[in-house]
């Protein structure tokens, strides 16, 4: 058997679509845009480029992108100032601050100054503590773009077991919160795992977060399996340099039921999910009705 390809690139489209007429609906009837503030300390290539696109999406779906770029050696009490600032803007609905931030910054003191309601990443203590304890929170923009996707293919989760390898704060344990939110049977795995292998062939659904270049091999997943592979790792394979998830894809689409690929997995569902939680944001900043089907 040869596994359906989730195609994340057709379904954040979709969403960014849905997005996108939202965003007319809430300027003609409530005359208001939102805005999305992204905040860029260095000049590491990769961010910028990642960064760029951001502000091209947000702007495509008719929200207003205001970009802020700091020198790699801006002092913490400066991007402490500059998030103060964003906090206290009203046009400001969603304030995402890139990580990894330079060493000398204290990324977690950053995120958590930042108001939560405006935390559109869903990095903040408070909207954890909200997600963990099933309340209404910001949701972490990967998982949510999962979570997305294991629904739309899936229906209902209720009852499946799902194994999400990777305990990360940004990906595993919001991930995991989420698929126990749907009622599965979850296992949050690590690299001190016992027998990771025979865990992995347990799951319904294999969420791969470890960021580790194909490390989870086709006779790791169960027949008809979904896997959602998260790793975006770049690697050089025959002199060219390649984009691989944390799956050995080509041995593991022989045997899911469903894969997604990467590039065009996870990834474009990430920054269409930014999207839907900076609406999200600015809906419930103002009182108003949430978009369906693109919140948790
Ligand atoms: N505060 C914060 N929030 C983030 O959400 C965040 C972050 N910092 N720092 C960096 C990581 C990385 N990340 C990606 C999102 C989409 C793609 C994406 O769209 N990837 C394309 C391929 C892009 C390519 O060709 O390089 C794909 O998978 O198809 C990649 C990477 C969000 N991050």
């Amino acid at each position: 058997m040869t596994a359906a390809v989730i195609d994340g690139k057709a379904f954040a489209a979709k969403v960014r679509a849905q997005v996108a007429a939202h965003v007319a609906k809430l300027k003609e009837e409530q005359g208001l845009t939102p805005g999305l503030a992204v905040v860029l300390v260095g000049e590491d290539p990769a961010s910028q480029v990642y960064v760029r696109n951001k502000g091209t999406q947000t702007v495509e779906c008719g929200m207003a992108s205001f970009e802020h770029k700091l020198p790699a050696e801006t002092s913490e009490a400066e991007l402490l100032a500059l998030i103060a600032r964003l906090n206290a803007d009203p046009a400001v609905h969603g304030i995402l601050v890139q990580l990894p931030l330079p060493k000398h910054l204290d990324s977690d003191l950053v995120i958590n100054s930042i108001d939560p309601a405006k935390d559109v990443d869903g990095f903040h203590i408070s909207n954890v503590g909200l997600l963990g304890t099933g309340q209404k929170s910001m949701v972490p923009c990967t998982p949510l773009g999962c979570l997305m996707m294991l629904r739309d293919h899936h229906g209902s989760l209720a009852g499946l077991n799902a194994v999400v390898v990777g305990r990360s704060n940004i990906v595993g344990k919001p991930m995991a919160q989420l698929l126990l939110g749907d009622s599965c049977t979850v296992t949050i795995a690590h690299s001190r795992t016992k027998d990771l292998a025979a865990v992995c062939r347990g799951a319904d659904i294999l969420v791969a977060a470890v960021g580790r270049p194909e490390m989870i091999p086709g006779d790791w997943v169960k027949p008809g399996a979904t896997v959602i592979d998260v790793g975006i790792n770049r690697i050089e394979r025959d002199g060219k340099q390649k984009l691989v998830g944390d799956v050995h894809y080509a041995s593991a689409a022989l045997v899911a039921g469903a894969i997604t690929p990467v590039p065009g997995g996870v990834g474009p569902m990430t920054i269409a999910c930014l999207l839907a939680n900076t609406l999200t944001a600015c809906c419930r900043a103002n009182g108003l009705a949430e978009p369906e089907g693109l919140t948790a």
